[in-house]
């Protein structure tokens, strides 16, 4: 679920007054995400999505995603585009919420990606790449491997009630990346949560990227390796490394990556795999049951991440020779 609050008319109405959108046509809240509350409004000027954010994110790092998704859409990125306020600015206030609208993208996410759209969403993260290169404002990523620690010290003492064992395999993996991390590879802004949910394709085509709010800057190679993760392995746990190679090919033919990165890429996407297990192990343990929130299975992510410890070269990913050697 994602409405966490709730919206009455009159609210929203006079919310609305303060946009140049026409007049309220219908709303209903939008059962899918997981961080925000999100409704689809219809008003006699269009379509659109409005959120509201609640307690996980930080309301100071709210101008640096909005202002993102409007640097982007204005480039000619597929993004949402915040709507603007009569008055300037994006953001208002809604049932005690910071809230803003963003333009409603047409199309939907695919529960089976195919070769051809790990190739789209390469190119695509490359595109966002790029387009951010002259984005003004910084935001240092929050989930970085020397958050992971922190993080991981809040589950540690339960981890073996969700696998026998985890606990010292955790310990030994996070003691090595921290040891291990890549330092001085080219960086700026990333998606850093491009999973196939926060997609959007009409038939084969990619038509937008949504969903910027783990958006900040860190190594572009690192935002490669989560989507190698999030699209290239398939139910069986199995990565396949035909849709590795596709995702990759598509990211070089807009934005070729360094032989440093290609190198880097096998500790990425362990770093990659052990920080969406660390969130999931944490939502895991704390969400209450019977919570209208579909808890994420932190077990794939562990075996994700077992897959990229016995990774001796990045060609096992599908790079090809020539993008390994400088
Ligand atoms: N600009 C948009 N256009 C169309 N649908 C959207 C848009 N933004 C969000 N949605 C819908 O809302 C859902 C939740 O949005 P998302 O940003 O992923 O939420 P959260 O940040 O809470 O995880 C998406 O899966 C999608 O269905
Ligand atoms: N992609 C993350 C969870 C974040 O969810 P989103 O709805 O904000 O994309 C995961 O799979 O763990």
């Amino acid at each position: 679920m994602a409405v966490y609050t709730d919206v009455n008319e009159d609210q929203l109405r006079a919310f609305l007054a303060e946009y140049d959108v026409g007049t309220l046509l219908s709303y209903k809240g939008i059962a899918e995400g997981v961080e925000n509350s999100n409704f689809l409004l219809r008003t006699s000027g269009g379509t659109y999505i409005l959120t509201l954010y609640e307690k996980r994110v930080n309301r100071d790092d709210l101008p640096f995603f909005i202002g993102l998704m409007d640097h982007l859409a204005l480039k000619g990125l597929s993004c949402p585009l915040p709507i603007e306020r009569r008055g300037g600015g994006h953001l208002g206030e809604l049932a005690g919420r910071p809230a803003a609208m963003v333009s409603f993208l047409d199309g939907a996410w695919l529960r089976k990606p195919q070769v051809q759209h790990c190739r789209e969403v390469g190119r695509a993260l490359a595109e966002m790449h790029n387009a951010g290169h002259d984005f003004a404002i910084r935001r240092k990523n929050g989930l970085t491997v020397t958050d992971w620690r922190p993080l991981w010290e809040g589950s540690r003492e339960r981890a073996d009630e969700v696998q026998p064992g985890l606990r010292d395999e955790i310990d030994e993996e996070l003691a090595a990346l921290e040891q291990n991390w890549p330092s001085g590879l080219p960086e700026g802004v990333i998606h850093a949560d491009l999973f196939p949910d926060n997609v959007f394709f009409i038939e084969d085509r990619l038509s937008g990227l949504i969903d910027f709010y783990f958006a900040c800057n860190d190594f572009f190679a690192y935002d490669v390796a989560i989507c190698l993760n999030a699209w290239c392995f398939e139910a069986d746990g199995a990565f396949n490394h035909t849709k590795g190679m596709a995702l990759i090919d598509g990211y070089n033919t807009v934005r070729p990556l360094q032989p440093a990165e290609a190198g880097a890429l096998p500790l990425l996407a362990r770093g990659a795999a052990l920080r969406f297990f660390l969130t999931r192990l944490h939502d895991w343990l704390t969400t209450p049951e019977g919570a209208l929130v579909v808890k994420k299975d932190p077990i794939e992510y562990l075996r994700k991440l077992r897959f990229h410890r016995q990774v001796a070269s990045g060609s096992e990913y599908g790079l090809r020779a020539k993008d390994l050697i400088s």
